[in-house]
C-alpha cells in the first residue's frame, strides 16, 4: 500500500521497503520519497514494512532476552563515555521499564567489546546477532534519510556526509508485566532526543500520536518497523519535520521486548540551509547533539515546554 499525499495527512502510512522496485531513479522511489517526507512532516513518523531474515529476528530477540536476564550489577556496568544511559531502569515513575544501549553496533569490534563486558567468558552468538541486526536496520535508516533528502531536492552528497558523521546505538527495551494495582504505563508520551529511531517490537504496546492528537497502536510483527523522527531531525529540517510523540502501554500478560536503532549527529549540525527561506526563517542555532543529551536531564530542560527549543531555539 502506498498512501497518497492526502492519505498520509490523516493517518500513518505503511510503506513497503521490501519492494524490489524501490531503487533510486525509479518512479516508485520518487513517489515513496514524497510519502516518507509527508508522513514525517505531518506525524513525525510512519510504519515501514521491511523484511529481515526470520532466523536473525529470532536470534536478536533471544540475545536481548539473555542480556536483560543478567544480574542487575552486570547490566549496570558503564559501557560508553557518551552522555547516554548504558543502562536505564529501576525508575519509580515507570517501574516496568528497563533498557540497555549498545554503542556503535555497526562495528563488529565494538559489539565484541560490549559482549565481553557483559559475558567475560564470551558470547559470539550475541555479538554477531547484534552486529548483523544493526547493519540490516541501518540500511533502512540510510534509505529513509536518502529519501528525505531526495524529496527536498537536496544533493545526495549532503546525505552521505550526514550519514558518515552519524553515531548509532542499538537500544533494547524490556517491560515486565504490571503487578496488581500497578500502572500499565511503559513509557510516558515523549519525543526521542536523537535523529531517527527505528523500532521493532516483539509484542504490541507502542503507540504513536498523529498530528490530530489521535493515538495509533503499532502492530507487532518481525517485518513491521516504526520509523520515528527525533528532535535532531526537527533541527536539521528547520521545523519542517516534527519529532514523533509516542508512548508505550503494557497491555500483555507477558514481558515485552522491543529494539531500537537510534541515530545521533556525531558533529555539530546546522539546519539545512536550503530549508531556510523567507517563509521558513532559521529556527535553530548550531546544534551539538551530545550537548543536548547532557542538557536533556537538567531541571531547566524538564521544566521547558519544548526541550529542543530551550536548548538551541532562536
Ligand atoms: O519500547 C519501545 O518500543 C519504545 C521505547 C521508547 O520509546 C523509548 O524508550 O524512548
Ligand atoms: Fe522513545
Amino acid at each position: 500500500m502506498m498512501g497518497s499525499e492526502r492519505e498520509c495527512e490523516i493517518s500513518l502510512p505503511v510503506i513497503d521497503f521490501s519492494n524490489e522496485d524501490l531503487k533510486p531513479g525509479t518512479q516508485t522511489w520518487v513517489s515513496t520519497c514524497d510519502v516518507v517526507r509527508g508522513a514525517l512532516e505531518h506525524h513525525g513518523g510512519f510504519l515501514a514494512h521491511y523484511n529481515i531474515d526470520p532466523l536473525l529476528h529470532d536470534s536478536i530477540f533471544s540475545a536481548m532476552e539473555q542480556l536483560l536476564a543478567l544480574p542487575l550489577e552486570t547490566k549496570m556496568q558503564h559501557t560508553t563515555d557518551k552522555p547516554i544511559y548504558s543502562y536505564a531502569g529501576q525508575r519509580p515513575d515507570i517501574p516496568l521499564y528497563e533498557s540497555m544501549a549498545i554503542d556503535n553496533p555497526l562495528n563488529a569490534k565494538d559489539c565484541h567489546k560490549y559482549t565481553t563486558t557483559m559475558w567475560p567468558q564470551g558470547n559470539d552468538q550475541f555479538s554477531e546477532s547484534v552486529n548483523s541486526y544493526a547493519k540490516k536496520v541501518a540500511e533502512l535508516d540510510y534509505m529513509v534519510k536518502r529519501m528525505v533528502f531526495g524529496s527536498y531536492g537536496l544533493e545526495n552528497q549532503k546525505c552521505e556526509s550526514l550519514i558518515e558523521s552519524t553515531d548509532y546505538i542499538l537500544r533494547c527495551y524490556k517491560y515486565r508485566t504490571p503487578k496488581v494495582g500497578e500502572t500499565n504505563l511503559g513509557v510516558r508520551p515523549h519525543t526521542d532526543s536523537g535523529f531517527l529511531t527505528i523500532l521493532n517490537q516483539r509484542l504490541t504496546g507502542l503507540e504513536i500520536q498523529l498530528e490530530n492528537g489521535e493515538w495509533i497502536q503499532v502492530d507487532a510483527s518481525p517485518s513491521m518497523f516504526a520509523v520515528l523522527a527525533g528532535d535532531a531531525f526537527m533541527v536539521w529540517s528547520n521545523d519542517r519535520i516534527r519529532s514523533c510523540v509516542h508512548r508505550v502501554l503494557m497491555n500483555s500478560k507477558v514481558e515485552r521486548y522491543s529494539l531500537g536503532l537510534l541515530s545521533y549527529a556525531g558533529k555539530v549540525m546546522e539546519a539545512e540551509e536550503k530549508l531556510v527561506d523567507e517563509e521558513h526563517p532559521l529556527r535553530y542555532k548550531p546544534f551539538d547533539h551530545y550537548g543536548y543529551l547532557r542538557f536533556f536531564l537538567t531541571e531547566e530542560a524538564v521544566k521547558a515546554a519544548s526541550r529542543i527549543k530551550a536548548y538551541c531555539g532562536i
